[in-house]
């Protein structure tokens, strides 16, 4: 697996954080999913959310992505305030996110399912009307060659004719990988992103995940620690809806308060 960045910038200026959580507050009637949490991406950074079951993990990545509006805190995208970004604004905020149900469309091929993720690029209004047919058809040329060439570099290109159903979930959790990629995000959040997979598969992910830190910053949401300890650069762990430590993997691993939250959980199971 590849190393994960050096913590240490060299003196170099701190990066500005491109998405953060500014103590967000989420109730559900009585109760509190989450409580006053914050959560900073960096660019070139994996952060990864962990957890014992109900800390409040889907609630935080269901508040990135949109689907669940914050009682009260702020989310600011690139430093800038946010009240709630939109799930069908995520593109245009540069942010793109693969789910647990991979939400994949049947009678549509692998290629055209992620030709779909790349709303982004999509021209639209009065001036492409204008343009017309010829300019769509060069934005549907250069969203094929860019959508093949991420089939390419996540290695799944010889499927891009099939449909997702006849393939092996491994693959299917690509394309619904590849499909957000497509749209070239500068923040790309994962949810159980190895939820389903063996340990080879894993290890690949794992290998993807740090290449991709190349070039954007990725949060992740998943249960095995193995995945979370060896990928992330950083980690922000829930428990009852609060954060009990936020660090780099190696102090997370000896944290007191996180040993403590997950023989908890030990003793509950
Ligand atoms: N829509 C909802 N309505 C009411 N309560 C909810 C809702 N969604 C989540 N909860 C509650 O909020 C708390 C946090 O749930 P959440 O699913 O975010 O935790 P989690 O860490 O993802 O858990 P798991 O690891 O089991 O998936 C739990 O007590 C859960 O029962």
């Amino acid at each position: 697996m590849r190393h994960r960045h050096p913590v240490d910038t060299g003196g170099a200026p701190p990066r500005q954080p491109l998405f953060e959580l500014r103590d967000v507050t989420v109730r559900f009637g009585g109760l509190t999913a989450l409580s006053a949490v914050s959560l900073t991406a960096l660019p070139r950074e994996v952060h990864g959310v962990i957890g014992p079951n109900g800390a409040g993990k889907t609630t935080l990545f269901n508040v990135c992505c949109g689907f669940v509006r914050p009682d009260s805190g702020e989310i600011r995208v690139r430093g800038e305030p946010v009240s709630h970004p939109r799930p069908h604004r995520l593109a245009s905020l540069g942010i793109a996110r693969t789910l647990q149900g991979l939400g994949l469309f049947r009678g549509l091929t692998v290629l055209e399912n992620v030709m779909v993720g790349a709303d982004r690029f999509r021209r639209s209004g009065f001036l492409s009307a204008l343009l017309g047919l010829r300019r769509s058809t060069a934005d549907e040329r250069a969203l094929r060659a860019r959508s093949e060439a991420v089939l390419r570099e996540l290695g799944i290109h010889d499927h891009a004719t099939a449909s997702p159903e006849a393939l092996p979930y491994p693959v299917r959790k690509r394309v619904a990988l590849a499909r957000a990629l497509v749209s070239e995000p500068e923040l790309l959040l994962l949810d159980e992103p190895a939820s389903g997979l063996g340990h080879e598969d894993m290890d690949e992910l794992g290998d993807l995940v740090r290449t991709l830190s190349d070039r954007m910053a990725v949060v992740l949401v998943d249960h095995h620690m193995d995945l979370v300890m060896s990928v992330c650069d950083r980690i922000t762990v829930l428990d009852f809806g609060k954060v009990i430590a936020s660090g780099p993997p190696e102090e997370i691993a000896t944290d007191p308060a996180v040993v403590a939250a997950y023989l908890g959980e030990e003793a509950r199971a």
